[in-house]
């Protein structure tokens, strides 16, 4: 066999492993009903909150969770606002065959509402994105101090799986060409913490830098 055949085997191989624990996941966390997914994620914030790196953090990309399935973040974004903080939420392109992804500024008023992105239009993951009155502003690298990033399920080694589109992926290659280091803080549930097997990766794969669940963080950073 050639060596590019090897390589085509190896991501075919990485691919479909990820397609299923995708699925595993998926299933789990349809077995958690509203409220289990409210009280972890208030662990979740609680420990996010304590973090030296979110406390000096200025400018912070943040994710809006989907309705079902995922870390509910209206805690986060909450605090953020409350504490002043810069916001820089995902809007993913019309054109879905390309997976392009920015994270763009939120431009709030004087007095801010906490829960701003409730009336926003949503797109068709019904995750609420900036209305088209919203001056757009996308991150450039260097300009985020931190990324709380989502993800479908993480390892101990701090590797992340996504949602399979590599919007995450593609946006941080992009920030990467800044000599700045943008740290990396993933947030989950108990049930996408994998324990049993290795997150399969590839090489555009990034490990997270703080891995934070309901019940401990994995990793750590310098504020
Ligand atoms: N709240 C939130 N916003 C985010 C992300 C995220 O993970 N969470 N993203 C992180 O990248 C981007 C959106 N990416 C997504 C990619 C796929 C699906 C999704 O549900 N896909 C399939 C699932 C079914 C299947 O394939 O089996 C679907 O369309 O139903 C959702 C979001 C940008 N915004
Ligand atoms: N930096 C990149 N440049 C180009 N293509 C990429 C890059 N990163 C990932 N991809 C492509 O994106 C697709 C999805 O990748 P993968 O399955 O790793 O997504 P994911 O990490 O689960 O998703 P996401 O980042 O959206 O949460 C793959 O086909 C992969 O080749």
């Amino acid at each position: 066999m050639t060596s590019d055949n090897d390589g085509n085997d190896k991501h075919e191989t990485i691919r479909r492993a990820k397609q299923e624990l995708r699925k595993r996941i998926r299933r789990a966390m349809k077995e958690l009903n509203d409220q289990d997914v409210q009280e972890q994620s208030s662990k979740v914030w609680q420990r996010v909150f304590q973090l030296p790196v979110y406390q000096s953090a200025q400018t912070v990309g943040v994710f809006l969770s989907m309705p079902h399935g995922e870390i509910n973040t209206d805690g986060l974004i909450a605090d953020c606002v409350q504490r002043g903080k810069t916001l820089y939420v995902p809007e993913v392109g019309k054109n879905f065959e390309h997976c392009d992804m920015e994270l763009r500024k939120v431009e709030l008023d004087e007095d801010p509402d906490p829960q701003f992105h409730k009336k926003w239009p949503t797109n068709k993951w019904n995750i609420p994105e900036p209305p088209g009155d919203m001056p757009v502003l996308a991150a450039q690298p260097g300009e985020l101090d931190l990324v709380i990033m989502p993800g479908l399920a993480f390892d101990r080694s701090r590797n992340r799986l996504g949602q399979g589109k590599g919007y995450y992926d593609r946006f941080l290659a992009r920030m990467k060409s800044s000599d700045k280091t943008l740290p990396l803080v993933a947030v989950a549930l108990s049930p996408q913490l994998v324990e049993d097997v290795s997150i399969p990766v590839a090489e555009y794969d990034q490990p997270m830098d703080m891995v934070v669940l309901p019940d401990e963080v994995i990793g750590s950073l310098e504020a």
